[in-house]
């Protein structure tokens, strides 16, 4: 269905206490993302983007409300619950690439498949795969310190995506690169999520970036409104 609905906030609270003091980060938040749908998440740092992807992300529990993938509710679900959902169904891209050194880039893009259980040829052939359309194929053998921080970036991309995830959730994934070398990452993220049909929402700074994307949201008062 190209209008269903891939992943919804409902309701969601997010508090964290900090000595005396509660702070409130998410109050109430709803958001839906809809199939094939590319949405940016622009705020002011410290406003609660990381805690929304996190929580969006099942990296983190809600304190109320829940976050519904493709129409379950999982939010709530117990830590080893949510990790096997998010292993299969979220893709995650952090500002810095945080691959693993000792393994080559298609090793780095092959190993969420072989934790999923695939066979290791098919995990290497679409590892090759997402790495040329990543326009770096050439650089599969090199480990993360032989490549460029653009480089590095597309490989991580293609490792998010490496287990056909139903959502692509990324967290300034060009906000470490300067500006030029960021526009032509997210020129083949943008190709990629679009090619998959994956839903996405992409926390940016980058106004030229977020312009380029379906819609906008921004957080006021702990909640997602549009920008
Ligand atoms: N584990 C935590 N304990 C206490 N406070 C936290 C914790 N995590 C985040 N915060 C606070 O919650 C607020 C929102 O943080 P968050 O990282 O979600 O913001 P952000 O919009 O992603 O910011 P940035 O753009 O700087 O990354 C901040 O004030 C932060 O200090």
């Amino acid at each position: 269905m190209a209008n269903e609905k891939i992943i919804e906030l409902k309701g969601v609270e997010r508090h964290y206490v900090q000595g005396p003091r509660k702070l409130t980060i998410l109050n109430g938040a709803e958001f839906s993302l809809r199939r094939g749908e590319m949405v940016a998440l622009v705020a002011p740092s410290g406003a609660g983007k990381s805690t929304l992807l996190h929580t969006a992300g099942l990296l983190e529990k809600p304190d109320a409300g829940d976050v519904i993938l493709a129409g379950r509710a999982c939010g709530r679900l117990s830590d080893d619950a949510r990790t096997s959902i998010r292993r299969n169904d979220i893709g995650f891209v952090y500002q810095f690439h945080h691959l693993l050194p000792e393994f080559s880039a298609i090793e780095n893009v092959m190993l969420p498949q072989l934790v999923k259980g695939l066979a290791p040829a098919e995990a290497r052939a679409r590892a090759g795969q997402l790495l040329e359309y990543m326009q770096i194929g050439k650089r599969g053998q090199h480990r993360p310190s032989e490549l460029s921080g653009g480089e590095q970036q597309r490989v991580a991309i293609a490792r998010a995506v490496a287990n056909a995830p139903l959502v692509l959730l990324a967290d300034e994934p060009t906000g470490n690169l300067d500006p030029v070398t960021a526009s032509y990452v997210f020129d083949a993220l943008f190709a990629l999520v679009r090619q998959s049909g994956l839903a996405a929402l992409i926390a940016t700074h980058n106004h030229e970036l977020a312009g380029r994307m379906d819609r906008r949201v921004t957080l006021a008062d702990g909640k997602v409104v549009p920008l």
